[in-house]
């Protein structure tokens, strides 16, 4: 991992993979958080050891990574007061935000920088994240891997070469827990009209949901292939299957994920133009 690292932003995203990078062997003393809020800050330098300062500029100057870890709507605020130390420094600078394109905040920070844009997701704040990553053309392929590094200190990472894909990442990974804890809901509430306690039921479905995604990510066999190990014949889940195919289950989620990624596109217009 690269020597120096600064995260501007000292919240939930920071806060993980901070977490993730000292549990996988990175120095406390190398990385540096950020934020206007002093007892923000000695909240996470007393949790993690790291170094604190409110200071962003002063943080940057000597930095190798700077990951900008504030919500996309202070962030052309916040780029724009680094920039002056974004250009002496020169750091690889990795973005987390939603929605704001790599064109964008390389502007906002001066220009000609080698910058990194992620999507990532929430389950990254329990090191089970699913990140995205796009380099523009400054980035070379040490940073690549100093990025990869980084985010897998919370999850996967998966590259895309075109940037227009993290719309499709974010609607694959970015948002796609939400889908789940939706599952989560139905399959509830569903369980309770069925009779059980309100409890149980969530527990059953949260436990079935882990495991069936365990074994899907360790087998050897696709998904279809294990679902179909689970419908017996005539029997109870083949019945269960069919209602959802003859309800268009998997048209709602094709359209679902089309409109998530046409989001991601406005936002990213609407926070360019500001
Ligand atoms: N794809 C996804 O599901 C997710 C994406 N994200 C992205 O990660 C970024 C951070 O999100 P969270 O950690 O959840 O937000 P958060 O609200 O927990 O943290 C934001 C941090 O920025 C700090 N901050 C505010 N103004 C600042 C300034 N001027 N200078 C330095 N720090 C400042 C706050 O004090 C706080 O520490 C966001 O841009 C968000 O879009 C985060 C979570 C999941
Ligand atoms: O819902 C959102 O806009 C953000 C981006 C991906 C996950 N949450």
């Amino acid at each position: 991992m690269a020597s120096k690292i600064t995260f501007i932003g000292a919240g939930n995203m920071a806060g993980a993979i901070i977490g993730g990078l000292t549990q996988s062997g990175a120095a406390p003393e190398s990385i540096t958080a950020t934020a206007p809020n002093q007892d923000e800050l000695t909240a996470i330098g007393e949790r993690l050891g790291i170094h604190t300062t409110t200071d962003n500029a002063a943080a940057v100057a000597d930095a190798d990574v700077v990951v900008l870890a504030v919500k996309p709507q202070i962030m052309r605020e916040v780029c724009q007061k680094l920039a002056d130390s974004v250009q002496k420094a020169r750091p690889l600078i990795i973005s987390i935000a939603a929605g704001l394109d790599a064109t964008t905040i390389d502007e906002w920070l001066g220009g000609g920088n080698a910058l990194v844009r992620c999507m990532p997701n929430t389950p990254s704040l329990v090191g089970q994240g699913a990140s995205g990553l796009y380099a523009n053309a400054r980035v070379s392929d040490a940073q690549r891997q100093i990025a990869t590094r980084l985010m897998q200190a919370v999850g996967i990472v998966e590259w895309v070469e075109d940037e227009a894909l993290l719309e499709a990442v974010t609607a694959v990974s970015g948002s796609a827990p939400a889908y789940f804890f939706l599952m989560f809901e139905a399959m509830e509430d569903a369980g309770v009209t069925l009779g059980l306690p309100a409890e149980t039921a969530r527990r059953l479905a949260i436990q079935t949901a882990l495991g069936a995604a365990t074994m899907a990510s360790q087998s050897e066999h696709d998904p279809a292939t294990l679902k179909q190990n689970v419908m017996s014949p005539g029997g109870t889940t083949e019945r269960a299957i069919a209602h959802m195919e003859d309800a268009n289950l998997r048209q709602t989620i094709a359209e679902a994920m089309q409109a998530c990624a046409e989001r991601a596109r406005q936002m990213a217009d609407e926070l360019a133009k500001g």
